[in-house]
Parts: structure tokens; C-alpha cells; sequence
């Protein structure tokens, strides 16, 4: 099947890489897109480096979700927090596949999404028809698919194989995340401009981060006993990618055999992902940022100290692909059936 395709937010940092992937994807013909700030304008006019030499150069329209159930079969939403609370509403009543890449469909609870995102949710019969899409653990979405925080997306990725088969203390999930700058989004501010990021590590949003809620919410479904995670969020001076640290303890249960437990942790990992074409396993041969960027991989990590009886997790994306662009992409495939890897890229820019 080839289709055509709404795209709503082309002009920020995760519409544009969409944007990118949505051109090369086999089983997509045409790509339709639309605005609100920018409708009007012709995409070369906003990001020339989006409009090939020889190709028609797009215009953005205003946004209309009559024109877009007529004309498309499916749209994507690359729109900030707040926006398709009330705008995606109409799709989510004709029963139309939606793509939402942000926040505000991802919480089941609509008092935690007030709690966490500081706005008004949208309503709990709505959110009750979203799907949370995290490709690797969730095989049947539903037509209105909230595709996964950045953050959230990392930290899962290295933490349900654990949780799943109760190998960690769940009291002890202690969480060092650290973003790449396009994270913040494209609108400039004083925490994301150059001097304040340039030569400097930052802390943001320490016990507040809105992917908390969301962590907890997609690790519970694995072990109800699941009550907090200590988790802080840091930016970083490059562009691109996140690496979340994870710390947990190895409870008593689980015996001192220091072979055995190492052991039970690569299994693990290995039961959970062993069909998975873009979870690379790297055991103690921790990866870098530089490992996935460009890609749509995650690579992870491992190593049991058993002086301490810490296990340290490392976790890898690439924000705008994995983290968002490349996931929501791998959740037009599973929708419609396509080629897992469809239009998706496997190997990091390394340099
Ligand atoms: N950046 C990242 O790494 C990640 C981002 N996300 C999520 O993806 C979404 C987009 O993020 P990001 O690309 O960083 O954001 P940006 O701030 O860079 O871009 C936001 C886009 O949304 C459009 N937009 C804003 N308001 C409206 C509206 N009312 N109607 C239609 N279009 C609107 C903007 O268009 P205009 O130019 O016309 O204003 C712009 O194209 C967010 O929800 C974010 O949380 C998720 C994971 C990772
Ligand atoms: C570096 C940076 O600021 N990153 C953003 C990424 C979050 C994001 O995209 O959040 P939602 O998808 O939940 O809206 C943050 O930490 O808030």
C-alpha cells in the first residue's frame, strides 16, 4: 500500500527530520503539510535545506482536519505540548490514524498531565482512546498513537528488561539523563542560548521532569510494585542525542553468584529484544552518543559491580530519531504493516 500523509509542525526540529524520513519512505507518496504561524509560506522559504534541487517546493497550509481526513491517511502532529489536546480531537472522533509526537496524550491520567505539563489535559474519554507507542514493548496501537518522550524512550528501553523479569530493587532506580540542545525545541530561550549551553553542564527541572509520570506509568505495567524514581535531567553542549545513566540495586533474592547475575542481566536484555533491528546490545562495552546519532538505534549498555551490588545501565538515542522523528515512523510501519525498517536509518553518522 502507498498513502498519502498529513504533517503538522514541518518547520520545528522533530517535524523537519519527519519531514526527511517521510520523503525517503517507500510506502509514502505525498506528503501534505500544514501550520499555523507559517501557513501561507512555501517550505523553501523556512528551511531551504528541506526542498530538494528539481522537486516542487511545498506550501504549508492552515491547518483543517476535514481537509486532512479527505485527502490524507494519517497525520502526524510535530506540534509543541498543549496544542493537540484540543486540536486532534476531531480525528480521534472519526476514528482517523494519528501520529502525536508530543506529550499530551501520553498519560493515561488526566490530573498527572495537569500535574506534570502545568496545562490543561484533554479529556479522560479521549485520552482512554491513545496508545502509548513504544514499538518494542507495545505490539497492538490503537488509531490515535502517542509516540514516546525523548527521555522516556531512553530510560524505558534500558529498564523494562529488568523490571520485567524482577532483577532490580525498585526502590533503588536512581536516573542521570543528559539531552543534546535540539531537545529543547527550536524557539530560543536564556537556558538554551549559546553562552549558557557552550562550555557548561547544566541541571534543569531536577524531581519535575514531565517523562517522569510517563516512565512510570509504562514501567508499572511490567511491575505494578513500581512507587518512584529518583530522575535528573542535565543539558548537554552538542547537539544531538541523549545517554541516560541508570543506577539500580540487585536485591538479595537474586544470590551473590557474581557470574550467575551477570548472566541473568545479558538474558534478560536478550529475551527482551533478540527481534529487534534498531536495540543494539553492547553489554560492558558501554556505548557513546556518537554510537547512534543519525541513526534510529538504541544502543545499550551494561555492568553488575558486585562490591556495591549496583547495576549500571547506560542508554543511547538520538533525540530527533529514535527520540521522536525515527519512532514515530517506526509506528507508521507497525500500524500499516510496512517493513520494519522502512525509511528508517540503521548506521549513526559516527563523525
Ligand atoms: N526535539 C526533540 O528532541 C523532541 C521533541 N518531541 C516533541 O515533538 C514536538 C515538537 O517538538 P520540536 O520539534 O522540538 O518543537 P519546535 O518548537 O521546534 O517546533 C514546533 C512546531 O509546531 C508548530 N506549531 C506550534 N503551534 C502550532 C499550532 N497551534 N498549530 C499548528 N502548528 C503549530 C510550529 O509551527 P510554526 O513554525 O508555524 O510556529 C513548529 O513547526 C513537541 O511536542 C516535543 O515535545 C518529542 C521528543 C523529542
Ligand atoms: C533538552 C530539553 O529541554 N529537552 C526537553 C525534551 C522534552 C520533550 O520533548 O518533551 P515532551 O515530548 O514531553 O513535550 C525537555 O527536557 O523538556
Amino acid at each position: 500500500m502507498n498513502m498519502t500523509v498529513a504533517l503538522v509542525g514541518v518547520t520545528g526540529y522533530a517535524g523537519s527530520v519527519l519531514y526527511q524520513l517521510l520523503q525517503s519512505h517507500p510506502n509514502v507518496d505525498k506528503i501534505l503539510l500544514f501550520g499555523k504561524i507559517n501557513a501561507g509560506k512555501h517550505l523553501s522559504d523556512l528551511i531551504a535545506g528541506l526542498v530538494q534541487f528539481h522537486q516542487a517546493d511545498p506550501v504549508i497550509s492552515v491547518f483543517d482536519a476535514d481537509v486532512i481526513m479527505a485527502k490524507t491517511d494519517l497525520v502526524f502532529f510535530a506540534t509543541p505540548a498543549g496544542v493537540t489536546k484540543d486540536i486532534a480531537l476531531p480525528f480521534i472522533q472519526a476514528g482517523f490514524p494519528v501520529i502525536d509526537l508530543s506529550g499530551d496524550f501520553r498519560l493515561h491520567a488526566a490530573a498527572a498531565y495537569e500535574k506534570w505539563y502545568h496545562k490543561p489535559a484533554a479529556d479522560h474519554d479521549y485520552l482512554a482512546k491513545a496508545s502509548y507507542g513504544l514499538v518494542e514493548t507495545h505490539q497492538h496501537p490503537a488509531h490515535y498513537i502517542a509516540n514516546p518522550g525523548c527521555y522516556a524512550t531512553a530510560v524505558l528501553l534500558g529498564l523494562i528488561p529488568l523490571v520485567k523479569e524482577h532483577l532490580i530493587d525498585l526502590s533503588s532506580i536512581i536516573v542521570d539523563a543528559k539531552s543534546g540542545v535540539s531537545g529543547a525545541g527550536k524557539s530560543p530561550s536564556a537556558s538554551n542560548h549559546f553562552v549558557s549551553v557552550n562550555d557548561n553542564l547544566s541541571l534543569y527541572k531536577v524531581n519535575q521532569h514531565q517523562h517522569i509520570p510517563e516512565i512510570m506509568q509504562e514501567l508499572q505495567l511490567f511491575d505494578p510494585h513500581l512507587k518512584a524514581i529518583q530522575m535528573t535531567t542535565t543539558l548537554l553542549p552538542i547537539t544531538r542525542g541523549i545517554m541516560a545513566s541508570i543506577y539500580a540495586k540487585i536485591p538479595d533474592e537474586i544470590g551473590d553468584d557474581e557470574t550467575q547475575i551477570a548472566e541473568k542481566i545479558s538474558q534478560a536484555f536478550e529475551n527482551s529484544y533478540q527481534n529487534d533491528p534498531f536495540i543494539k546490545l553492547c553489554g560492558p562495552a558501554f556505548p557513546s552518543i556518537k554510537d547512534v546519532v543519525g541513526s534510529n538505534l538504541t544502543a545499550i549498555g551494561w555492568q553488575y559491580n558486585p562490591v556495591t551490588r549496583i547495576l549500571f545501565v547506560v542508554s543511547v538515542i538520538d533525540n530527533l530519531l529514535k527520540g521522536a522523528a525515527g519512532q514515530a515512523v517506526q509506528n507508521l510501519n507497525q500500524l500499516f504493516g510496512f517493513d520494519p525498517l522502512a525509511g528508517l536509518p540503521l548506521m549513526p553518522a559516527l563523525v
